[in-house]
């Protein structure tokens, strides 16, 4: 018998790992709830992993299987488990941060002294990282290359998920924990439904429509044009393969070369993006706390915790950052677009160090992933892979104006603009205190001039890198 050990793919469908695991032996899925996994956690994640795994044990309950619930280090607690029922093999599906590895590392080495086989395959990603390389063997720093080499490659097919039969019959009375126990507050936001079934809810309803008008709208947060599935692919709530498979059926519908084939095509790129970031990762553990390019000089940013504060709270005065902020404070997400504008934001307009804004949005988004988080903020403070340049700094505005012209987003999130028109909000920098006190009494002013903190980034940056 075996033991697959679940980590971030909750789920049973177009899951190696399960597959393998229950090919010619019945598998015993387990959970371990790992302390340290959890110290680096927020709210948000800790409540959606708790639906996904409520989910999938329901999953297997409904095939007189269960799924495991174990606490502690997996180091003791699967050499343990191995020996309670009797398995003599442990999978899993890899992980690639730094943390993640130094993990595996270590369970492996418990295993192989317990004498228990082990595998870890890969399930999280459709192309590992070391499989898409520049010519010379090197990873790719540049997107470009790597996503025409991602496209052209061949994809696995999703696998099925186990047969009853092929699951150990089992019962498991242990409650899953609840958030307090685990030592988590109760999530500002709401937070979506987990699991498969909703997974493939949002796969389906995009894939029937969405998708062909992705490249055409997805810059518009208003339109929630894009796929929702952040979560789920962070989770492993939906296999990638499951969904790429469904990307390659909606080309296959639709004329090769139209515009909506290349619609898809660009979501498909953005699948790729995110294998983009967990090759930069795993190749460059520590871009976690440290700039991936090197200036010169250490960059001086600001330490300014009230405008740290306010940008937190999204009462900054700039209209697209404050409601992209209140998004991620109700939704526990936001908006791709939004996203670029508010980090750029902090680390353009406040001067303020991404490693802020990173450990914010870590604990408060349900998606946080840390290669796509990281390669984000890093992408917008001027100091990852492929990363705006420095000098090349969002106008707040006029992405605000270009990107929600009726300023219908804004005012989803900032009740205090309800009633004013688009054209002053997209222009709040510029109106005088008594044409904003007349349109929104209550929302506040820019708590910065953005010409003159957009000539201070630009100094900083040539200061970093050395020039007169
Ligand atoms: C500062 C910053 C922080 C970010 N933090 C995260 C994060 O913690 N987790 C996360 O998954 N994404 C992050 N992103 C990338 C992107 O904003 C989200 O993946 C996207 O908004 C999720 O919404 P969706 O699933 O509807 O995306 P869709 O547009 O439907 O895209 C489908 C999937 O492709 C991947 N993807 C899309 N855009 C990107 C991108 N730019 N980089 C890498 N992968 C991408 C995601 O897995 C996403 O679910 C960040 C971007 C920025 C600028």
């Amino acid at each position: 018998m075996r033991l697959h050990w679940h980590r971030r793919d909750l789920r049973a469908a177009d899951n190696a790992g399960l597959a393998r695991a229950s090919a010619d032996n019945p598998a015993l899925p387990v959970f371990v709830f790992d302390s340290d996994v959890l110290a680096h956690a927020g709210p948000p994640r800790v409540a959606f992993m708790l639906d996904a795994l409520s989910r999938l044990r329901e999953w297997y309950r409904e095939r007189d299987s269960d799924l495991v619930v174990a606490r502690g280090d997996p180091r003791e607690v699967l050499p343990e488990l191995a020996a309670d029922y009797g398995a003599d093999r442990v999978s899993w599906g890899k992980d690639y941060s730094g943390l993640a590895r130094e993990r595996d590392a270590a369970v492996r080495r418990a295993l192989d002294d317990a004498a228990i086989a082990r595998e870890a395959v890969q399930n999280a990603v459709l192309h590992e990282p070391g499989e898409i390389t520049t010519n010379d063997g090197d990873p790719y720093s540049v997107f470009t290359y790597f996503g025409r080499k991602w496209q052209d490659r061949e994809k696995a097919a999703p696998y099925d998920p186990p047969a009853a039969d092929e699951l150990v019959t089992v019962t498991d009375d242990t409650d899953l924990p609840t958030l307090d126990a685990l030592g988590f507050d109760e999530p500002e936001a709401d937070i979506p439904p987990a699991g498969t079934g909703p997974a493939r809810e949002l796969l389906d309803a995009f894939l029937d429509d969405g998708v062909y008008s992705y490249e055409e709208r997805r810059d518009y947060p208003a339109d929630g044009n894009t796929s929702r599935l952040s979560a789920h692919l962070k989770y492993g709530t939906i296999g990638i393969r499951e969904v790429y498979e469904g990307t390659a059926e909606a080309r296959d519908a639709v004329e090769p070369g139209s515009e909506r084939d290349e619609s898809v095509a660009e979501f498909q790129s953005q699948l790729a993006w995110r294998e983009f970031y967990t090759q930069v990762l795993f190749a460059n553990p520590n871009v976690v706390t440290r700039n991936y390019k090197e200036y010169e000089h250490p960059i001086q940013w600001n330490d300014d915790p009230e405008a740290l504060q306010a940008w937190k709270d999204g009462e900054t005065g700039y209209p697209i950052v404050d409601a992209g902020m209140r998004q991620l404070r109700e939704e526990a997400f936001m908006h791709n677009r939004v996203r670029m504008i508010v980090a750029s934001f902090l680390t353009k307009d406040l001067l303020i160090d991404w490693r802020e804004g990173y450990d914010w949005f870590r604990e408060k988004l349900v998606d946080h992933d840390t290669g796509n988080d990281n390669g984000g903020w890093q992408w917008a403070a001027s100091t990852g892979t492929d990363a705006q340049p420095y000098f090349r700094i969002f106008n707040p505005m006029t992405q605000g104006e270009r990107y929600d012209p009726d300023a219908e987003y804004i005012k989803r999130y900032v009740p205090e603009l309800r009633d004013a028109g688009a054209e002053i909000i997209h222009e709040w920098h510029e109106a005088s205190l008594t044409q904003r006190r007349s349109a929104a009494p209550d929302y506040p002013d820019p708590i910065v001039d953005h010409s003159e903190r957009r000539e201070e980034a630009i100094e900083m940056f040539e200061v970093a890198r050395g020039d007169d």
